[in-house]
């Protein structure tokens, strides 16, 4: 598939899809703009993912992070923490997450090191960089949510699942199985471009895949995790995508959203920040 062959795109179109020369030049900024050690590359862009607006970067975290990470998560997280009604998470898994407002929480209280506040900050930081630099975008952007998760199979339950770990959806509207997606609550209409960081591949299944439509058979490419990698991608109805089962073990990620929209920033994050100046 050529450059720019947008026939399976639908939503707004207004967003940049780059050659092999511009992905470079984005990723010499990046680390130029980086810490020295940071290794962050962006190594798949639309046309490889079949969709525009998504890209998979390598590199946000070290292997000793993400291990540090998943142990935080496995600590302190809530079980279906982040949803009030409505999870769209299969019922033969458990979710189990840890917002920012929590970690901080937890570090004000000596719980937590402070280091490890950092890191989620200079990771998500990281993230956004590179969403910026990707989507060329050139307002402010703000973050919206920043979700620390695990999703574990239950003990005892069949490998030979059919459910979906997370069901096809945009992170920004609802859809509905005629393609319709209704930018309504209950879905977060603010959200304009999403992340999402690896932690680890020792489970089974747990592919996180991008969708034509809302039908399973309908998958036009799959990412799978591992630590430190990344899937970027703009939140709309371009970007339907699910998870599959995870058919054992627990699978952990670092899910971040972003929104041009102010009234939506993610106000715990200026308490975050200067909590860590001053500290
Ligand atoms: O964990 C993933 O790979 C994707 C999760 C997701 O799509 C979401 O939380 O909206
Ligand atoms: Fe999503």
């Amino acid at each position: 598939m050529g450059f720019g062959d947008g026939k399976q795109f639908r939503g707004n179109q207004n967003y940049a899809v780059f050659d092999t020369e511009v992905l470079l030049s984005i990723n010499i900024q990046i680390r130029r703009r980086g810490k020295q050690n940071s290794k962050l590359e962006i190594v798949k862009s639309g046309p490889d993912l079949k969709g525009a607006n998504r890209f998979v970067a390598e590199g946000l975290l070290w292997k000793n992070q993400c291990r540090s990470l998943v142990d935080i998560i496995k600590k302190f997280s809530i079980v279906g923490d982040g949803y009030d009604t409505g999870s769209p998470h299969t019922k033969m898994e458990t979710f189990e997450g840890m917002s920012l407002e929590r970690a901080i929480l937890l570090t004000y209280y000596g719980l937590l090191k402070i280091k490890y506040l950092k890191m989620i900050v200079q990771v998500s930081e990281d993230a956004k960089q590179s969403i910026t630099r990707y989507f060329r975008v050139e307002k402010p952007l703000y973050f919206t949510y920043t979700h620390l998760v695990c999703r574990s199979a239950l003990k005892g339950i069949s490998k030979n699942r059919t459910d979906l770990s997370h069901e096809i959806h945009a992170d920004n509207c609802n859809i509905y199985p005629d393609g319709i997606c209704e930018k309504q609550p209950p879905s977060y209409i603010w959200r304009d471009y999403s992340a999402i960081i690896y932690l680890n591949n020792d489970f089974d299944g747990g592919e996180f895949f991008f969708s034509s439509n809302t039908q399973p058979e309908s998958i036009e490419t799959i990412v799978q995790p591992a630590c430190g990698r990344m899937v970027g991608f703009s939140s709309g109805s371009e970007n339907l995508h699910g998870v599959n089962a995870v058919r054992k073990g627990s699978r952990c990620a670092l899910a971040l959203w972003f929104t041009f929209d102010e009234i939506y920033r993610e106000k715990v994050r200026d308490w975050v920040y200067d909590f860590l100046d001053e500290g």
